[in-house]
């Protein structure tokens, strides 16, 4: 047996010890199943075993099911034997005659805490660390080896909603208090509980296995607290608006189980299980936010057999908003960081946000004060270039003008090491333009953070035409010492995120000049899972900033991915009606004081609503005008890999999840529904959606641009 170990005493008792050979955590997959129901089968036969105690060589308990497996692409007929069987072996310790306590280490969710809830009593160890719960949610599965049902049983409806809706993990005391552990105990004890609890001669028959027993819900809709849970949860899904199928399947995986008998409750768990494995969604949300998310960080597109390095000293330029962000991430990840602005008191000023950063971890009890005080240490706040000797790398941040970019280039090469990178973190300026200051076009290259940068994981990195590999190489270990994921694009303008993130608010302005409510705008982008609708982007932007852009792209090449009526509303909000944006003082919002901000009334004089709109199409609009521009992305090679695109939609600027990114987007429509419909949409509303002739081709060839039966770790699908 690989993955468990066991050990007999001579009281009778079995410890069962997770231990997987092949990985830093215990998961559940085949292999690992398999060595259970052998196990399994060994001590119900064996006559002199008294009681069995499940636990862990490793730090954690079990961590769940293994997601390459689970994003390997099923059949239903294939998801729903995983699932049964993964049932069947909960239902075998169960039922095995013997009595099991889990004797929870540390850290037991997914698969690993469905196994717990099949022993007959768990003992968690209290360690704030070793949390419990079901996460399946959050990749677009419930859990599916009689999570929901036992959940539903020993806490009831509405907790186990709660819990299986939010994913959330449970601290031991609540998770004590909710009675979904018996008893929570200090690590030196954890072992000696497990088996003093054996030694009180427990029944090893569970209720729901005893003649007569009556499913707690027996009478479904008639217990009104039952009913009026299951009900408000529904509302509530509705109300968020999720897209994916799981909280559905889960709020009726939970209900039905509490009226069926066990085995049949399983079955309908398995049957939901098995839908949604089997189904777009999980598999989407599993690749780019696991698998995709991983090779990335772990180096997937660092070009290799390149010494890996180590910024020990980095230099940011301009401490605004970005700067600050950036010299506080590096300080926290044990850099040591000269902030340079015009003046010390502004450099100081950026300085003062990772104190505010620092306090706030310190307050939740993330950080202690040393660690705290050591990290606002390593930064050194000034306006003399000359401190920036010895850094290895640079991220400039100054005001997005080419020529104060370029003086502070220039400044900087003169104090640099030779060797030093230099990173930009323009949002849409192009790099090539920007490395003509640069002595060192080869070690020029465009590190692009997100805002706000402390909390968003995604790190754009540009490659100008002259960046070297090594540069590439330098710049992602840096981004992996900050532990943020990178996506490597080529030089355009906007490069990739910007470029495509402006086509969602310029398509909601075009749609307030084709008449359509404001107020149905924006919820039509929140349906889809935007975290924000366009209008609100705008206020918050300014409608300057993307004004800029698109006229400049427009003077430039002609742009006619750009819908005219929205270039015309955002013109005219800046120049008739003088709203450009929150900070001038409102726009397509106002913001009363002390109060919520609210649509601004007067749109309905300056943008007449028209006669009919069709919601499910302006969910459409919103979301293939980003697939399509991503699509073009790739085409002209602006992007080089299907996983980039999908990184960066999500967790750049918020696609939703439950696509997987806007590639993995026209993946799951098909790639020939996708080109038909955009044909459509390009009749209706304009040529901004009209497929390219790549696509043409590719719809043609039933060819989704994705690797075609490849499983996402270049396995070929189970
Ligand atoms: N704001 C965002 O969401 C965002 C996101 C990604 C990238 N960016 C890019 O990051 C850069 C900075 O943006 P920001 O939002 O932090 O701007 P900001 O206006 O908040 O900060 C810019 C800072 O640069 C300083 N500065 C200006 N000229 C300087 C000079 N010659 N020498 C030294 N310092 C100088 C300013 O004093 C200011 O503190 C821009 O290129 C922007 O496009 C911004």
């Amino acid at each position: 047996m690989r993955h468990i170990k066991i050990e007999r005493a001579t009281d009778g008792i079995a410890t069962l010890i997770l231990d997987n050979a092949d990985g830093r955590m215990n998961v559940v997959n085949d292999a690992f199943i398999a060595d259970m129901e052998a196990v399994t089968a060994e001590i119900t036969a064996d006559g002199s075993i008294t009681g069995v105690i499940v636990t862990s060589a490793k730090s954690t308990f079990m961590a769940g099911a293994d997601l390459k497996k689970l994003a390997g692409g099923f059949t239903p007929h294939e998801a729903l034997v995983f699932s049964q069987r993964a049932s069947r072996m909960h239902r075998a310790m169960e039922t095995s005659g013997k009595p099991w306590v889990a004797a929870l280490n540390g850290l037991a969710l997914g698969g690993g805490f469905e196994l717990a809830l099949a022993c007959h009593y768990r003992v968690l160890v209290d360690d704030p660390k070793a949390v419990v719960g079901l996460p399946e949610v959050n990749v677009g599965l419930l859990p599916g080896s009689g999570g929901t049902v036992r959940l539903g049983i020993f806490t009831g409806m509405k907790t186990a909603i709660d819990l299986l809706l939010s994913g959330r993990s449970v601290a031991p005391q609540e998770a004590l208090a909710l009675g979904i552990v018996d008893e929570v105990v200090s690590a030196a004890n954890l072992i000696d509980r497990a088996r003093a609890w054996l030694g009180t001669n427990p029944d090893p028959v569970r209720e729901w296995d005893k003649k007569g027993w009556v499913p707690p819900h027996k009478k479904g809709m008639t217990v009104p607290e039952n009913s009026a849970a299951y009900m408000m949860a529904v509302a509530e899904v509705a109300r968020k608006g999720y897209n994916a199928p799981a909280p559905l399947a889960i709020l009726a995986s939970v209900f039905e189980g509490l009226q069926l008998p066990f085995d049949k409750a399983l079955s309908v768990e398995s049957k939901y299980f098995a839908k949604l494995l089997s189904g777009p969604v999980a598999r989407n949300i599993i690749r780019t936010s696991f698998i995709s998310k991983q090779a990335a960080e772990k180096g997937a597109r660092r070009p290799a057999n390149i010494p890996v390095s180590q910024v020990r000293k980095v230099a940011v330029l301009g401490a605004g908003m970005m700067g600050a962000g950036i010299a506080c991430v590096s300080a926290a990840a044990g850099i040591a960081v000269v902030l340079l602005d015009r003046d010390v008191p502004t450099a100081e000023k950026g300085k003062a946000y990772t104190a505010k950063v620092q306090a706030k971890l310190v307050q939740g009890g993330k950080l202690d004060q040393a660690q705290a005080d050591a990290i606002l240490a390593r930064i050194t706040p000034t306006d003399d270039y000359a401190l920036l000797e010895g850094c290895d790398l640079v991220v400039e941040a100054v005001f997005e003008d080419t020529a104060i970019k370029a003086e502070t280039t220039r400044k900087a090469e003169a104090v640099l090491p030779e060797t030093a990178v230099f990173g930009s973190n323009t949002s849409t300026l192009p790099i090539g333009q920007l490395a003509q200051a640069s002595q060192r076009p080869a070690q020029f290259i465009g590190i692009h953070f997100f805002s706000p940068v402390d909390r968003m994981g995604l790190v754009e990195v540009i490659l100008g035409k002259q960046t070297s590999p090594e540069t590439l190489a330098r710049a992602l270990d840096f981004i992996g010492q900050l532990r943020k994921t990178p996506i490597v694009v080529n030089d355009s303008r906007g490069f990739y995120t910007s470029r495509v993130f402006q086509t969602l608010i310029h398509e909601g302005a075009a749609m307030l000049n084709d008449g359509v409510p404001p107020a149905v705008i924006e919820n039509a982008a929140k349906a889809i899972g935007m975290p924000v609708g366009p209008l609100a982007l705008l206020d918050e932007l300014t409608v300057d900033l993307p004004l800029k852009i698109v006229e400049q792209a427009i003077a430039e090449d002609g742009d006619k991915h750009i819908p005219p009526a929205g270039v015309a509303v955002l013109r005219k909000m800046r120049d008739e009606i003088g709203r450009p944006s929150r900070k001038a003082g409102g726009g397509f919002y106002e913001y009363p004081e002390g109060g919520k901000k609210r649509l601004w009334p007067g749109l309905a004089k300056h943008f007449p609503v028209g006669l009919g709109y069709d919601v499910e199409e302006l969910k459409q609009r919103f979301l293939y005008a980003q697939a399509m521009e991503t699509a073009r992305c790739l085409e002209e090679g602006v992007l080089e890999t299907p996983e980039d695109a999908d990184l960066g939609a999500v967790f750049g600027w918020g696609f939703p999840l439950w696509t997987g990114g806007t590639i993995s987007y026209i993946d799951t429509v098909g790639i020939e529904t996708f080109v038909a419909e955009s044909d459509r949409l390009a009749q209706k509303h304009g040529p901004r959606f009209l497929p390219s002739a790549w696509l043409r081709d590719k719809a043609s060839r039933r060819e989704p641009i994705y690797p075609a039966e490849a499983g996402v770790d270049g396995t070929k699908a189970a």
